[in-house]
């Protein structure tokens, strides 16, 4: 808020019009009459000056008083200090001091013309009115000296305060004067006027027209000076005025914001009515909420109490039947103790049991036969399916007879059809799966475990069967194509297994050699390719009789043992202790046999390979103990020499296999005529099977493999006589390896 500027309300500012004496009112007696006429509107200017700065004042005080900015605050405070020192020059100095004084000189006729009395004036001018002095006013230091007063002048006082009285009345009615203007004019016109003149004394006018002269000038650069003032506060004013206006137009933004304000108030107070309502239904919402919210709280806390009370009644009913079945475990307890003692009785009956059962197993297949011979035929292959030599007499699922047929000229020249019959312990048909054929061999496979030696062999001319029996086909894509060699593996693997139960534990070792031309290869070695093709290469120039070999072959040989057992020198056995161990062990065996083919044209058909499996089983429980061995052999071709019209290398590799197939043959034949000397030694292959096939030692299988194709006929009847020749032997009883 800012404050009005206090000069405006000071009386004195009203007061600096009163200045005018009152001697210079009309009067009939001023000989300047004009003189007289220009001060009376000089001072109803300055009347009519002051009041209209008065009501300016006011209506500045009354209405803008509150909000006045610093500049026109500064401008007004300047406007102010001049004002009051115009009233201070006006009202005390001049219109009191000054004028009385010029007023109440001696009377003229007391002085003498030479001495007036305006000099006296002059000296006694106030310093504060010094900057307008009276032109023709002469210099105090000049004046002469001062004259005594006459005491015949008396200064008629009350005279000359009429006129002044009749003058100022009107001011007094004026509507804009102040109390103090009119104050100070009273004053003046209790002060005695002029003393009028003596008329007809010239050297008395003439004294007294130069004073008046002096007083009208000097008056009159009062009135310009004070005009002067007049015009600096009207400009001042209206400087007042425009910023009257500016804060006129402040007020009536600052109403028209006030008025925007208080609409944005009206409307936060009905937004926050709203809010408050808002809040109020929320309560109300949240408080149902939460009632409801503890209601079903505790009307689940009652089900749960009912659901802990009812569990509370199981924990005790439970309780009570673990208490029973405590008491049926302790009598259960007591019974397994009975029951134990009973198993180990009927443990020690099966034990008895057991070998009962292998007594009499090995009966029954001494009954079959210690050499048995089984046929199969390979199903017949596209180009050969027009003809075939064989033929399979009282065909059913236990076949046992096969005929071949074949063309014979007779003496006349005439061909003539000649069939051969043939009986052997099976016959299995071309169509005949390796199931069923596993499952014939797989007693004889038990046999093995019980501790008896079994060898197994497939023999038959190339491309008849004997691998795919043994082993299986070249890609084995289900567990049903798999030959006798993994199958046996398997079974004796899992009846170790199975056995265990009843006491024994068993040690298995696998060998597997393959035997070309008279020498002996580990296929279960971890030679390298390399090694592998070099130890082949050396093999070939061997047999070639080539001596100049670069690396000479590993060299695995047939020894004999002190106590007159013959076992391979420098051959791996490896340990078949899982199931994973069997596979590995045949793709090992699979792999060294095809790098062995790579360099050896053939050599898969020209080789023997005797598979070997040696059982070392021991029961805890009864004491027993087996050792045997399984050898299953898949013999090289049978073709006959003048067949083949082999040369060269494959002439002697033919030699070889009918040297070894011929030797075999004669052992078995030595075995069934139970000659003293059995001729093991004249080839690699029965030197090799010595162990298994002493007499009495073993249980032979063979597998007569032939293939069904008129042209293989010669070769299949052949097959089939030495098969039927090794079917009439009789080689007496197996012994149990202990
Ligand atoms: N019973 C059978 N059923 C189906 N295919 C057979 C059967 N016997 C043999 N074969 C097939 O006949 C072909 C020759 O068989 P395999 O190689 O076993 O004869 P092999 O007598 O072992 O010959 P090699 O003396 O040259 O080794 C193979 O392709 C084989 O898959």
């Amino acid at each position: 808020m800012l404050k009005p500027p206090t000069s405006l309300k000071s009386p004195q500012f009203a007061a600096a019009p009163q200045a005018p004496p009152p001697q210079f009112s009309p009067s009939s007696s001023n000989p300047n009459p004009f003189l007289g006429q220009k001060r009376k509107l000089s001072n109803l200017n300055d009347i009519s000056s002051c009041s209209e700065n008065k009501k300016l004042a006011v209506e500045f005080e009354g209405k803008a008083s509150k909000s006045i900015p610093p500049l026109s605050k500064t401008i007004l405070s300047k406007n102010a200090k001049f004002a009051k020192r115009l009233s201070k020059r006006l009202s005390v100095k001049v219109s009191r001091d000054k004028i009385s004084r010029l007023t109440q000189k001696p009377s003229f006729k007391a002085i003498p013309p030479s001495k007036p009395s305006q000099p006296t004036i002059a000296s006694k001018k106030p310093s504060n009115i010094r900057s307008v002095p009276p032109r023709n006013a002469p210099n105090s230091s000049r004046l002469p000296p001062k004259q005594p007063t006459s005491t015949s002048y008396k200064r008629p006082v009350q005279n000359s305060t009429i006129p002044n009285k009749r003058k100022i009345a009107p001011l007094k009615n004026s509507k804009n004067a102040s109390p103090s203007c009119l104050t100070n004019l009273t004053d003046d016109e209790a002060e005695p006027g002029p003393p009028e003149l003596p008329k007809g004394h010239a050297i008395d006018f003439k004294i007294r027209s130069t004073g008046y002269e002096k007083v009208a000038n000097y008056w009159k650069d009062k009135c310009r000076s004070l005009k002067s003032i007049l015009n600096s506060l009207d400009s001042s004013f209206s400087s007042t005025l425009s910023l009257t206006d500016d804060l006129k137009n402040q007020l009536s933004s600052s109403k028209k914001e006030l008025s925007a304000k208080l609409d944005s108030m009206k409307s936060l107070d009905l937004k926050i009515s709203d809010l408050q309502a808002q809040i109020v239904s929320i309560k109300n919402s949240n408080q149902e909420i939460l009632n409801s919210t503890i209601s079903s709280h505790n009307s689940q806390l009652a089900t749960l109490n009912n659901e802990k009370s009812a569990l509370q009644n199981q924990i005790n009913d439970t309780q009570l039947v673990v208490e029973n079945k405590l008491q049926i475990i302790k009598d259960l307890e007591e019974n397994i103790k009975q029951k134990e003692s009973n198993i180990g009785d009927l443990k020690n009956t099966l034990a008895i049991e057991e070998i009962t059962r292998r007594k009499l197993h090995n009966t029954i297949q001494e009954l079959k036969g210690n050499i048995r011979v089984f046929c199969r035929s390979r199903p017949i292959k596209g180009p050969e399916s027009e003809k075939s030599c064989l033929t399979f007499p009282n065909n059913g699922p236990a076949s046992k007879n096969i005929s071949i047929t074949q063309q014979k000229e007779n003496a006349t020249g005439q061909s003539i059809p000649k069939t051969t019959d043939f009986e052997f312990d099976h016959v299995f048909l071309p169509d005949e799966s390796q199931d069923v054929v596993y499952d014939e061999v797989s007693q004889l496979i038990q046999s093995a475990l019980d501790g008896y030696s079994v060898c197994i062999f497939a023999y038959g001319q190339t491309g008849s069967g004997k691998t795919f029996t043994m082993e299986g086909p070249d890609e084995i894509n289900t567990p049903s194509d798999r030959g006798i060699i993994p199958r046996a593996l398997e079974q004796i693997y899992s009846e170790t297994l199975r056995l265990s139960n009843k006491g024994w534990t068993y040690e298995l070792g696998a060998q597997f050699v393959e035997i070309y031309n008279e020498q002996l290869f580990d296929l279960l070695c971890d030679t390298t390719a390399d090694e592998k093709s070099q130890q082949v290469r050396s093999t070939r120039k061997q047999a070639s009789g080539d001596l100049q070999t670069t690396k000479p072959a590993t060299k695995i040989e047939i020894r004999q043992g002190s106590d007159g057992s013959s076992f391979v020198s420098g051959c791996s056995i490896t340990q078949v202790d899982s199931a994973n161990s069997v596979s590995s062990l045949l793709t090992k065996a699979a792999l060294n046999r095809r790098v062995a083919s790579t360099d050896c044209n053939e050599r898969s058909s020209r080789s023997h390979c005797v598979f070997t499996l040696f059982i070392k089983g021991k029961n805890s429980q009864t004491g027993e103990s087996c050792n045997s061995m399984l050898n299953l052999i898949d013999l090289a071709g049978s073709e006959r020499l003048n067949n083949s019209k082999s040369t060269g290398d494959r002439l002697k590799e033919t030699q070889a296999i009918n040297k070894s197939l011929s030797s075999l043959g004669d052992v078995i034949m030595a075995l069934s005529n139970g000659e003293k000397h059995i001729p093991f030694r004249n080839s690699k292959l029965t030197h090799l099977l010595m162990p298994s096939l002493s007499a009495g030692n073993s249980k032979i299988m063979m597998f007569v493999c032939v293939a069904p194709d008129d042209l293989s006929s010669q070769e299949t009847l052949c097959s089939l006589r030495f098969a039927a020749k090794v079917n009439n032997c009789h080689i007496g009883t197996a012994k149990r390896h202990n």
